[in-house]
């Protein structure tokens, strides 16, 4: 069976950027709720450029910390969003908000993933990105043979990813989905269409190189 890996791409502050990434072929958007993030956007903002996105492209909000009613004013902006928690959040915490949600990983030597993953059995997906401060959109690869064979839920690729080293990523570690945000950027917050693009065909070349 074929498979299709998902393409996520993350911290669009603008509607033609958020144009762009469903033209490219992007299946979910991710908006940054982070105040200390530079690619920030509010939940009001976050609703309008969601209101965007056609059927079958899903949103995903991204929290880092945040208090209870942060996360519940991001879903009532964004109801059908899907939620990314990328800080410290306990399993209890990312439950709260009664959604769907991916939990990041800070990938690092000596990380033990598979037992952060039996902390998170009610996440949809593990995100795997670099142990960076402050915590996510860093461009920062890590070494991806941390990765265990048998993680129990769909891994998301993410961490300094680009349209030149995404194909490696698709074929050695066969994630579910990946996840980018700084490799298709022109300045923080702003995408380059020409980079989504560039990165999405790159996933597609790995995509049909698993099928020989
Ligand atoms: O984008 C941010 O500024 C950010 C801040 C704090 C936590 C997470 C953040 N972004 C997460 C992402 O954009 C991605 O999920 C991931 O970290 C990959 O980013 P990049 O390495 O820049 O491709």
């Amino acid at each position: 069976m074929k498979h299709r890996t998902r393409i996520k791409i993350c911290g669009l502050t603008r509607e033609a950027d958020v144009d762009a990434a469903v033209a490219a072929g992007a299946d979910a958007i991710g908006f940054v709720l982070y105040p200390k993030s530079p690619r920030h956007v509010d939940p009001a903002r976050a609703g309008e450029l969601a209101r965007r996105l056609p059927p079958f492209v899903t949103p995903v909000l991204l929290f880092v910390n945040a208090a209870p009613d942060e996360v519940a004013a991001g879903v009532q902006a964004v109801p059908h969003a899907l939620l990314q928690f990328h800080g410290d959040e306990t399993t209890e915490q990312c439950l709260a908000a009664a959604r769907p949600y991916l939990r990041a990983a800070r990938m690092a030597p000596g990380f033990d993933l598979l037992d952060f993953a039996a902390r998170h059995p009610e996440a949809v997906g593990l995100l795997l990105d670099a142990h960076i401060e402050g915590y996510g959109g860093g461009g920062k690869a890590f070494d991806w043979s941390l990765i265990p064979a048998n993680v129990p839920c769909p891994v998301v690729l993410s961490g300094g990813l680009n349209p030149a080293s995404v194909t490696d990523g698709v074929l050695r570690v066969r994630p579910w989905a990946v996840d980018v945000s700084s490799g298709v950027e022109s300045a923080k917050g702003i995408k380059d269409a020409a980079l989504m693009r560039r990165f999405c065909e790159a996933v597609r070349e790995a995509d049909s190189r698993l099928l020989d």
